[in-house]
Parts: structure tokens; sequence; C-alpha cells
């Protein structure tokens, strides 16, 4: 594939939003309260003709009134609409990214402005022509390729409007193109009219129903994409355009459409992601006036396939769909409200420009080929499947297999769900980071200015709207937590159904659920590989840290100096010593040149990721040396990391208390740097053994390349544990959480036992590969931590903890 290289200069741009009125229908019978003025002012009358002039001019009516960039009248066709975006749509040849929507309430005339009629082609049917006539008209030497998919989101499902038997579809986050549907048919076409006759095609696949409020109302959400490939010969460049073309189900009251059943609760899916994609547009249309408020993308698949039209590199336009009736109104400002609220929204585009590079342009033609194949291969499989006849005792097991389908597709769900919302909470938490900073800043500069009024209110206010924003976001998160609880509950009834199928029936069931867990922990591998990056990151940043520490300290700073100056500026410093011995984040060098003296033990940042130690003594190391061959853990919705111990260990287990550290057996009396050793003191409820914290974890030194090995394993579960340098992946299966992986690395060879952790209780899970840690706990003191006890050592939220579950666990205040 040509390597993309981003352009000098993004350009940062409002979305249009243009507000089209359908005619009012004969059947409607009621008044026409919708009235466009000068081509951008909509006014909605009171649906209520009792109001008199002095309601009106007391400000008793409800009338409103609205502008827009463009506002087309019920006498308007589908090209005047369209005259007002071509502009838009001609782009997307010369390498830009757009989008335009449909938005409105059923049967207010998305699909009739997105397809149209014959006599009235609609804005995809208008587009698709435009981008061919212009590369037709192209006088250049300039290469082109288009090529069209079509997909709809029914019911929280992605399908393939092209495909004749579209299985489901799964969104991936694609770090180059972003997110990507899998799997999803694109077709490389050489005229709008193969494309025309592909969008009937798939039209007549959409999901649509008759309702009381529109005859053929379309129950999913369409997506119609155009990629654009150019490449200029002269300059050894290819330009990648995408429109994307989305006609939405529309927003509808149970009361007024009379569903009942399945066109009820499809209703209901309509309007929660209809409804998930207005909280966003809300979000983004109070970012310039709040700064960095959350967006809640995660929350259906509709906003995440609509992520980049929203915020990202593309041009959007909002096309709002009104009717004019009067039993309309409430649906008819609703809709207006929120388009309003569209134009606050910026995106930022950029062209997308790559070099030809032969090689991979030679890759990609090879990728091309193999998919193409594959999907003939598929087509042949499918046919051959339903030519051969099934024998009859057999059709109870293909009763058992598609029962266990159905099972497998709500587990996969149950997982993508997990995973959606654990990215989502730790993007509100990175959100929520940077708004603490900024409002520490403000503080700061508040303190500062304190005589000058002006600059005292106008920072006040701003540190309102950042406090405002922290507080929406902690509340989204504990909707977050919620929503992962309900999961997790899900998750463990999906668990034991599992467990009895797999105890009621023969090999051949067990193979296939085998199969689907393959599928599963692909999904979860992948999860953790994005995660490690991330650590990676984090790790990059924090090492980065420490040089300047270094740095300092040589240059004869005193460390008492930088603490003081950062304190001043309301900086808050890690205490690097933490990082490099115990949030399990990787470090490659053992060897800190310096460790501040003073700075204690365990430290705390405004990370309010929360991480987990856990100590012991091995035991073939006879006291003498602390070799903590750790056990790199996830910690169930965090981001943190704590080492674990397979084999049944002396475990130390250690909190802080108002007057030292205390620990369950024995804490750590010194904590071995490899270099410089520094002490840490505790009470005397220790013992006297110096437990030593020897060579850390390597694992991290490359965490691609480890969880790059968990994917090569066939059955690549959740629970993947590879033993010392990754050279045998021990698999158990196991459908778990995806932030399940741990890893062994180390001095120890015990073989791994069999996972002995409890599925039970979300939100104190800490999966871990072999028997749980502290069964056979030996020589720990103070064990009223009893099972599943450990310290937490929270890395950050200083004194804001999170209480965790049943399961006691001991956290540092
Ligand atoms: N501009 C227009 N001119 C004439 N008729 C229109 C126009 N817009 C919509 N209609 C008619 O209104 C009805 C509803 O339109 P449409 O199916 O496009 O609504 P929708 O918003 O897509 O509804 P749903 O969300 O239920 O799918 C259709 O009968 C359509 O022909």
């Amino acid at each position: 594939m040509p390597s993309i290289r981003a352009p000098a200069a993004k350009k940062t741009t409002t979305l249009t939003v243009a507000v089209k009125c359908r005619p009012l229908m004969e059947k409607e019978r009621g008044r026409d309260i919708v009235r466009v003025n000068n081509s951008k002012e909509v006014v909605v009358l009171d649906p209520d003709l009792s109001k008199d002039y002095l309601d009106r001019i007391q400000n008793r009516t409800k009338e409103k009134k609205y502008c827009f960039d463009h506002a087309f009248g019920p006498e308007s066709t589908n090209k005047n609409v369209y005259r007002s975006m071509s502009s838009v749509i001609s782009s997307v040849v010369h390498g830009l990214n757009a989008t335009v929507f449909a938005y409105g309430s059923t049967g207010s005339g998305k699909t009739y402005t997105m397809v149209g009629t014959r006599s009235d082609p609609g804005l995809m049917v208008l587009s698709l022509n435009t981008i061919f006539d212009m590369i037709k008209s192209d006088k250049s030497s300039d290469e082109f390729e288009v090529t069209c998919s079509y997909l709809e989101v029914y019911n929280e499902v992605i399908y393939d409007l092209l495909e004749k038997s579209s299985g489901h579809l799964e969104l991936r986050e694609d770090p180059e193109q972003g997110i990507v549907v899998a799997g999803l048919r694109s077709i490389k076409v050489h005229s709008a009219d193969r494309i025309l006759e592909l969008l009937n095609l798939g039209n007549s696949r959409r999901k649509t129903e008759s309702t009381e409020m529109n005859g053929t109302s379309s129950r999913s959400h369409a997506v119609l994409e155009i990629a654009v490939k150019r490449r200029q010969k002269n300059q050894n460049q290819v330009m990648r355009g995408k429109l994307a073309l989305v006609d939405l189900a529309g927003s509808e009251r149970a009361a007024e459409t009379n569903n009942g059943g399945q066109k009820l609760r499809d209703g209901a899916n309509i309007n929660r992601s209809l409804l998930a994609l207005a909280n966003c547009i809300n979000a983004l249309g109070k970012q310039h006036k709040k700064g960095l408020a959350y967006v809640p993308y995660r929350n259906s698949k509709l906003t995440r396939i609509l992520k980049d039209g929203l915020s990202g590199n593309s041009q959007t336009v909002m096309v709002a769909t009104i009717s004019p009736a009067d039993s309309q109104y409430h649906h008819t400002v609703n809709t207006l409200k929120y388009a309003d609220r569209a134009k606050e929204i910026k995106t930022h585009i950029q062209k997308n420009i790559g070099t030809i590079d032969t090689h991979m342009s030679d890759y990609q033609r090879m990728i091309d080929n193999l998919q193409s194949e594959v999907s003939q291969l598929k087509t042949q499989l499918a046919e051959k499947e339903s030519q051969l006849s099934i024998k009859p005792f057999e059709r109870g097991v293909e009763r058992e297999l598609s029962w266990l389908d159905g099972l497998s597709h709500q587990i996969s769900e149950n997982v993508q769900d997990r995973i959606n919302l654990q990215k989502a909470l730790f993007e509100l938490e990175e959100t929520n980071l940077r708004n603490r900073t900024e409002l520490q800043h403000l503080d700061d500069a508040i303190a500062k200015q304190a005589t000058e009024k002006d600059v005292v209110e106008a920072l006040s206010s701003r540190r309102q709207v950042i406090l405002d924003n922290i507080r929406d976001n902690d509340e989204a998160g504990v909707n977050y937590q919620r929503d992962i609880e309900e999961n997790e509950k899900h998750r463990c009834e999906l668990q034991d159904m599992l467990n009895e199928a797999i105890n009621n029936n023969g090999n051949k069931t067990y193979l296939h659920i085998l199969n689907q867990y393959k599928l599963l922990g692909m999904g979860n591998t992948e999860l953790q590989f994005e995660m490690a990056m991330r650590d990676q990151i984090i790790y990059n940043q924090r090492e980065a840290q420490r040089n300047l520490w270094n740095l300092l300290m040589g240059l004869g700073v005193e460390e008492k100096q930088v603490f003081d100056l950062a304190a001043k500026q309301g900086i808050t410093i890690e205490d690097w010593s933490s990082i490099a011995l115990f949030p399990g984040l990787p470090y490659r060098k053992q060897t800190p040149s310096f460790i501040p003296a003073n700075i204690p033990f365990v430290g705390h940042s405004y990370s309010k990721s929360s991480c987990t130690f856990q100590s012991y003594q091995d035991p073939s190391s006879k006291g003498q040396q602390w070799a903590p061959t750790p056990t790199l853990c996830r910690e169930e919705h965090h981001s943190s990391y704590y080492f674990m111990r397979q084999e049944p260990p002396a475990f130390v287990n250690l909190r802080k208390s108002h007057d030292g550290w205390v620990g369950g057996s024995r804490p750590a009396s010194r904590i071995d740097t490899g270099g410089n050793h520094r002490r840490v003191s505790y009470p005397q409820t220790v013992n006297n053994s110096s437990p030593r914290m020897a060579s850390g974890p390597t694992f991290y030194q490359t965490p691609q390349r480890e969880m790059l090995l968990n994917t090569t394993s066939p059955y690549s579960s959740p629970r993947v544990g590879l033993i010392n340098g990754a050279t045998t992946p021990s698999v158990q299966p196991f459908y778990g959480s995806p932030r399940a992986v741990t890893v062994r690395n180390g001095s120890y060879n015990t073989p791994l036992a069999p996972a002995a952790v409890s599925t039970k209780g979300a939100r104190n899970q800490q999966r871990v590969f072999g028997t749980s840690p502290l069964s056979g706990t030996k020589g720990v003191k103070n064990s009223s931590y009893g099972q599943n006890s450990h310290t937490k050592l929270y890395r950050g939220g200083g004194t804001k903890g999170h209480s965790k579950g049943n399961n006691t666990q001991r956290q540092h205040q």
C-alpha cells in the first residue's frame, strides 16, 4: 500500500448544515407550520393556533427560529440541495474525504433526500455522477480507480449490503485508516451506472418496514462509501479521497408508530444509536466552549463509523430533514436543535497523499488478488455446503450447532462491547487527566494574577467550565463502569451456558466452540496489543522524564530545588523511582543512576490508573534474593499492570499507613535498584529478611513481539501464558476479559498449573494464568487480607482510590 504521509497543512473547517423541509403529504391533513426564509432561516410556528399576537410578542408562544448554512423549502428539489454541497463532493477526486449524512425523524424525507426517485435523483446518485463526470473530463494523465462499498447497521449489527447473505461484520481500529469494517466487500467500479446498480441492489436488501408514520421506513442506517484513488504519474504520488454518504434510520416515538414486537425493538435500537449520535453532536458542539469535553463515540457502531465525519479528516455536510406538519412539531424542533448544535462542530481536513512505492504497490496488488481469491473460495464453499444433504440423525446436531452459533455470536458481541467500554473508559480517563492538568495551571495562574480582576474573572470562568467537564466526564465514567459490570454479568451467564454445552455435548460441538474461542481470542489479543503499545508510549515518556532527572542532577541541581520550583509552577512531578520499579510499566534499564532519596517509596501521579504490586519470596532462593519473576497482569478496567506470581509465594502485602509502610508479611526493607540503594523503613511488625527486587521484567522491551506471538497461537485466548522468552505459548480455552493476558518471563520454569481463578466478581477479577497467586500463600502475617487480597499501590488519583469489589484489597491511600 502506498505510504500516506501527512501533508504540510491541515485546514480546520466547520460542519456545513443544510435543512430540508419536505412537502406536506395529503394523508397528513394537518397544518403546515414551517417557513423557510432567504434560503437560510427556518421558522417553526407554534402548532397551537389559539395563541395570538400578544402571546407572541410576550414570548409565550412555542415559535422557534433558526439560521443555517442553507435551508430548503418543500418546493426545492434534491438537485437544489446538492448544488449547495457539490464543491465538497468534487474535492474527493482531489484526495480529500467527505461525509454527507441525512438526519431527521421517521418519515421526514431522509431516504428521499439521499436516494431519491427517478425524477428527482438523490444526493447519492448526484454525487456519483459528479465524481465520474470529473474523472471522465480529467485532462491529466492521472489514473483513477473507484471502489464502492455499502453497509447497513441494523440493531447494532453491521451487514454488507453488497453481499447476498452477509454475516455480521466487525469494526476494527486501524492506526492508519481509522475505523474500518473488517471483511466489508469493496467493489471496483468504472461508471456511475454500475454504482447505481449496486446501490439499488443494496437498497433492495436493506431492512425496511411499513410503520404508521412511513410506508417504507428504513430500519437500519446505511453507509455508501466511494473511494477514489488517483495516481499522479508525473509526481510519483497517489491521492486517496473517500466519500461517505449516510442515510440514517429515523428516530420515532413508539406511541406514534404504533409498533409492537420486533418493530418496537428495532425502534428502540434505532433511537439508542441516534441518541448516541445526538450525544456526540452535543459534546462536539460545545467543545469550542468547553474545551476537552468527552465525546462518547464508542456508545454505538453508528457513531464509531461516523467518527471521522464528525471530528476527523473529513469535510462534512449534515442535511437535517424535517416535516412541515403541525403534528411533527416536537420532532422538527428537536431535529433543528441538533442541527443548530452541529454548526459548531469542527473537522480538520487534509489531503491524503502518498508516494508510490513500487514494492508496496506490488504487495497491495498481491493482497487485492488474494482477497478476491478468498471471496471466490468463500462463495464456492457456501455453494458446496448448501449442496450437501444433511443426514436425518445429524439434524439434531445441526440444530444444536445453530444454537451454539447464536450463543457464540452473543459472546462475540459481549466481548466487543466490553472492549469498547474499556477503551471508552481509557479515553475518558485521559481526557480528564488533561482537564485536571489544565485546572492545575489555571489555579496557579489565578493565584499569580490575584490583583488583575478581569484576568481572574476570565480564568475563573474557564476554571468553572473545566470543572463542569470533569464532573460530566466523571459521571460518564460511572455509567461506563456500570455498563462494564452489566457486561460482566452477562458474560458470566454466557460462560455458564457455554460450560453446560461443553459438558452435555460430543466432540463436534466442542470443536465448534473451540473455533469460536479462537476468533474471540484473536480479538482480545488485538486489544492487548493496542494496550501494550499505549504502555510503551507511557514508558517512553517516563524514560524521557528519567533522563531529564539525570540531566538535572548531572548539572548539579538540587532535587529539592526542582521539587520546590515544580510545586510553585503547579506541576506534579511523578515519583519516577516508583515508575522504574512498580507499576509494571516497561523499563529497559534496570539501573537508574539516580533515585531522589526523599521521594516516597510509592509515588502518585495524577493518573487515575491504578497499579497493584505483589511481591513474594522465591522459595528456591532461600530468602537471600528477591527475584520478582513477575507476571504482568492487567487489572480490570485500568490501564495498569501488576506483577503476580503463580507459585505459592510468601507474599508481601504492603500498605501505607500514617506512619509508614506496613506489610502483610514482610515488606521490602531494601529495594535493589541495581545501583544506588534506597532504604525504606518499615515498622517493627516486619520480620528481618530483606527481600530484594532484582531485575525487572524484560517483557516490555518488546511488547509487540510478545503480543504478536500470542496471535500465532491457534487458540490464542485471553489467557495465554508465555514462559521464558515467549517460546512456549501455553493455552487454555477460557472465555474471559480481554485484559487477562499474562506473560511469565524470567527465571521460573515451573509448568503452569491450570487456571483456578474465579470468573465471577466482575470488578474484582485479576485473571492470571496458573493458580491463584495467593492460594497456599506461605508466611503471610496479618492475613486478614485473606484469599485474593493484595496490596494496591495506586499510581494515581492520590486519595481518590478506586474501591474494587468484594475481595479484600488494600489500597494505598
Ligand atoms: N422532497 C420530497 N418531495 C416529495 N416527497 C417526499 C419528499 N421527501 C419525502 N417525501 C416522501 O415522504 C415519505 C417519507 O420519506 P422517506 O422515506 O424518505 O423518510 P425517512 O426520513 O427516510 O423515513 P424513515 O426514517 O422512516 O426511513 C415518502 O413517501 C417520500 O416519498
